[in-house]
C-alpha cells in the first residue's frame, strides 16, 4: 500500500525534533534563509541534523543564496537533502554533488511540464504557493488543479493542515506532503498535538485510497 511521505518544515527546537521522529515523520526541514521566523543558525542545524536516527531525512532550506554558503552549509550540517526556494537554476542546484529538491511557485503562471524538464537533475519538485521570488512557509493553499504527469515525485507544500491535508492527498496524490505553519503554535515553534494530527490524517488519506 502506498504511503504518502511526510515532511515537517521549519523546526528549531531538539523537543519538536524528537515529536516529529516519534510521529514517523519521513523527514524534517531546516530553514537557512534570512528573515524567516524559522531561520536557523549552521550551528543549530548541525546540531538538529546529528540527532536525527538512520531513515529520517535531514533537509536544508535556501533561497537564492550564494555557491559558498550551500557548500559551507553541506559541509556543516550533512544534510540528506538540499531545497531551493529562489530563482536558482538547475545548473546552480545540481553544482553540489548532493540530491536536491526544487521549489516551484504554485502562486505565479508556470508549466509544471516545462518546470519538470528544466529540473531534471532534481530528486523532486516541491509545489509550494508562494509566487516567484516569494518566501514560504506561508501557511496558504494553491488551487489543487489536476496536474499533468511528470516525471519527478511531486511534493505538496503549501497551508497543508490536519483538516485539508487529506483532500491535498486526494486530490494531486503527491509523493510527499510538506508542511510548516499548520503543525505551529507560532512561526518556529512546532505545537505536538498539531503535528500529530497532521500524521493521523495523512494515515487516514492513504488508507481511504488504497
Ligand atoms: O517556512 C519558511 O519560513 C520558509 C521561508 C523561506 C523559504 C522557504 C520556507 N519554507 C519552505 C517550506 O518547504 C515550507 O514547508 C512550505 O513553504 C510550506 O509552508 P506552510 O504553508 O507554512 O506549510
Amino acid at each position: 500500500m502506498f504511503r504518502t511521505r511526510i515532511k515537517f518544515c521549519g523546526l528549531r527546537r531538539p523537543g519538536d525534533v524528537a515529536t516529529a521522529v516519534a510521529l514517523g515523520v519521513d523527514a524534517i526541514g531546516l530553514i537557512l534563509v534570512p528573515g524567516s521566523p524559522r531561520h536557523v543558525t549552521l550551528d543549530t542545524a548541525a546540531k538538529l541534523r546529528a540527532g536525527l536516527p538512520p531513515l529520517v531525512g535531514s533537509v536544508v532550506l535556501f533561497k537564492d543564496a550564494d555557491a559558498g554558503f550551500v557548500q559551507e552549509a553541506i559541509d556543516a550540517v550533512r544534510p540528506d537533502l538540499l531545497q531551493f526556494h529562489g530563482n536558482e537554476d538547475a545548473a546552480f542546484c545540481a553544482s553540489f554533488n548532493t540530491p536536491y529538491v526544487k521549489a516551484l511557485a504554485m502562486g505565479g503562471r508556470l508549466s509544471l511540464r516545462a518546470e519538470a524538464r528544466r529540473y531534471a537533475s532534481a530528486s523532486a519538485l516541491l509545489l509550494d504557493s508562494h509566487v516567484p521570488g516569494g518566501m514560504g512557509g506561508r501557511g496558504e493553499t494553491f488551487a489543487w488543479t489536476p496536474l499533468p504527469k511528470v516525471a519527478r515525485p511531486l511534493w505538496l507544500a503549501g497551508g497543508l493542515t490536519a483538516g485539508n491535508v487529506g483532500n491535498g492527498i486526494k486530490a494531486l496524490r503527491p509523493f510527499a506532503v510538506d508542511v510548516s505553519s499548520g503543525i505551529e503554535a507560532r512561526p518556529g515553534v512546532k505545537d505536538a498535538d498539531k503535528m500529530r494530527a497532521f500524521v493521523a490524517a495523512v494515515r487516514r488519506a492513504d488508507q481511504k485510497l488504497k
